[in-house]
């Protein structure tokens, strides 16, 4: 799968973590930075990966900033993105089945490099379920439009 892949400073250790770890899994990571634990701020660096998202350049996104809500709320703001903000493995595996997420943000701050690992690992492999679950996704849609 092509990923795409951001952070701010905050999330720039777990961010390098989580692409280490899909490049090692075969993935293909789109990497927009950050570049260093050097402070910088979130929106554009979550803008970009969202919006390699949305034009269908990447699969999904995965973002990190501290808490892994700026990042979030930037993401849900670039068109046809449903972005989670995602603490565990349960909440990546229900985005993905009930709202066909397709961008998962994690905190720098208090997320275990091994239990982002799990959390990104079950965001690509679970499936969308369709159904009444698509109708609700369209009318995101028919409100983001
Ligand atoms: O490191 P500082 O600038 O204090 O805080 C940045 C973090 O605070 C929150 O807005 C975001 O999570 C961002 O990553």
């Amino acid at each position: 799968m092509r990923i795409a892949v951001g952070s701010d400073h905050a999330g720039f250790h777990l961010k390098e973590h989580v692409a280490a770890t899909l490049r090692a899994a075969g993935h293909e990571v789109v990497d927009v930075g950050t570049t260093s634990p050097d402070s910088v701020d979130y929106p554009g660096f979550a803008r970009d990966a969202a919006a390699l998202v949305a034009r269908g350049e990447a699969e999904r996104g995965v973002l990190a900033c501290g808490s892994g809500v700026g990042v979030a709320i930037v993401a849900n703001k670039v068109g046809g993105i449903r972005a989670v903000n995602a603490h565990d493995p349960q909440e990546a595996e229900m985005s993905r089945r009930h709202n066909d997420a397709n961008v998962v943000t994690l905190s720098g701050a208090r997320l275990e490099p091994g239990t982002a690992d799990e959390i990104v690992r079950t965001f690509l492999d679970t499936d969308f379920e369709g159904g009444r679950h698509a109708r609700r996704v369209g009318q995101i849609a028919d409100i983001e439009a």
